[in-house]
């Protein structure tokens, strides 16, 4: 085992024993590359590739796992790094394999022309509290799932982090090849319903109706398309597995008809989805246990990494983007919110009832207050379409001009937006 940190490292060769993994911390601002020396290895399902460097992104904690055995070359600073046999990998890699056969019998069953619910693959909910290894879990089930020509969608209702587009969305993409060690989760065709908060708490009722949408949206594209039936979906989902936490994860796991439930490193969580499926015979309730190789993040790293992922959708992972800087006058465009903070009944006039429609839209006049916000740019046509409407892009608000009249924001392309439609929101980021 060894420990790093600080002071400059020369390149440093890691033997490793076959099912075992060297585990990094690479630092903000101190470039970490990784070599494949011998044998084979993957970061997270996807394999190092047999030759040249590969650049670890800043503040990345991975683990590069061996199956077989293999030598690995280090080279820059890391936070830390040290060795392990102790992994969850076999249990995780046989869940894999029982996917893949549900998989290989709804594709079987679509061949023999099986009604659609009869030749649907696993719809997989990843479920746990915070630090538990969810997304990482995602990734690798998507990437071995890829790297044998399935196409499975991934979907990620964690607006906590938000690891296909930004933070406060909730979105799907289908994963066609092994997520990019580099890159991450492809972003050209993510199919996003903007939220606009890091938490539900803010507004769980539009937090539901956006998870319905999306899973509308998606039951309409599988029954036209029985590969992506067969290979399924893998969703992630909050760690806030308490109170509402727990309430919205039993929406989801029913909005999308899931029928296996991975519960990642907790008897008690585990237990209480068991309970709640005793009967419905065709969801299985699963428990995993976590790999100790998961980083815990405090609530600041959190606040820090969510800013870091909406500088990364104008900039790029390796700030290898230039986003485009444009001007609207205010009556170009329309800004709206979905929903609205709901004032506990005792706050409210004797006799008062709380709002009827907690999804409903409110037209915002355009402020100071936007400075440093993330907005989103809606496909609707009109303005009550936004709520089930995904949406095309963000822009990020850098200046507004109240006596012009002009709104100044960067987006990642050039060019009019697509739409006039816009969604506030409460994300920001400020741009050092
Ligand atoms: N075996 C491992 N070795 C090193 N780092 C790991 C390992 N597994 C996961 N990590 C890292 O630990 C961090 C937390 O893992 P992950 O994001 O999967 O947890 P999570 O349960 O999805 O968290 P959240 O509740 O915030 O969504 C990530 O940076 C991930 O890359």
């Amino acid at each position: 085992m060894a420990a790093a940190g600080g002071a400059a490292q020369p390149p440093r060769q890691y033997k490793l024993a076959p099912q075992s993994e060297l585990r990094v911390e690479v630092p903000p601002d101190a470039p970490v590359r990784v070599r494949l020396v011998a044998g084979t290895a993957e970061v997270f399902g996807t394999e190092l590739p047999p030759e040249g460097w590969v650049p670890v992104p800043p503040r990345s904690k991975i683990a590069i796992f061996t199956w077989h055995g293999a030598t690995v070359e280090l080279d820059g600073v890391s936070e830390s790094e040290y060795t392990s046999d102790e992994t969850p990998m076999v249990v995780y890699v046989n869940t894999h394999a029982i996917l893949d056969a549900r998989r290989a019998r709804a594709r079987a069953a679509a061949a023999q022309g099986a009604l659609p619910e009869s030749s649907q693959g696993p719809r997989v909910i990843i479920v746990g509290p915070s630090d538990s290894g969810k997304s990482t879990l995602c990734k690798m089930l998507l990437s071995w799932a890829a790297k044998q020509g399935w196409k499975p969608t991934y979907v990620d209702l964690d607006i906590g982090q938000g690891s296909i587009t930004i933070p406060g969305c909730i979105s799907a993409t289908p994963i066609e090849k092994p997520i990019d060690i580099v890159d991450g989760i492809p972003l050209e065709m993510p199919l996003a319903y903007f939220y606009g908060h890091p938490s539900p708490s803010v507004s769980p009722d539009v937090y539901r109706a956006l998870m319905k949408e999306l899973a509308q949206t998606l039951d309409k594209q599988f029954s036209g398309n029985s590969e992506s039936r067969a290979a399924g979906m893998i969703i992630n989902t909050m760690g806030w597995v308490e109170n509402l936490g727990l309430e919205l994860l039993h929406n989801s796991i029913e909005i999308f008809k899931a029928n296996v439930i991975l519960v990642l490193g907790q008897e008690k969580l585990w237990k209480m989805l068991k309970d709640a499926a005793k009967n419905k015979p065709n969801i299985d309730v699963v428990k995993l246990h976590k790999s100790e190789g998961v980083v815990p993040r405090n609530p600041k790293y959190r606040q820090k990494t969510r800013s870091f992922r909406i500088k990364e959708y104008f900039y790029g992972i390796a700030n290898d983007l230039a986003p485009h800087s444009n001007v609207v006058n205010f009556s170009d465009v329309s800004v709206y919110k979905i929903g609205t903070h709901q004032a506990p009944k005792s706050a409210l006039p004797i006799g008062a009832e709380p709002v009827a429609d907690p999804t409903r839209l409110v037209a915002v006049n355009i402020s100071t207050d936007m400075v440093h916000t993330v907005l989103a740019v809606s496909y609707a046509k009109e303005p009550d379409e936004i709520v089930s409407s995904n949406v095309a892009g963000f822009i990020h608000v850098t200046d507004v001009d109240i006596q012009r009249k002009k709104l100044t924001y960067i987006a990642p392309c050039p060019g009019d937006l697509p739409s006039k439609l816009l969604i506030a929101s409460s994300l920001t980021w400020y741009e050092a």
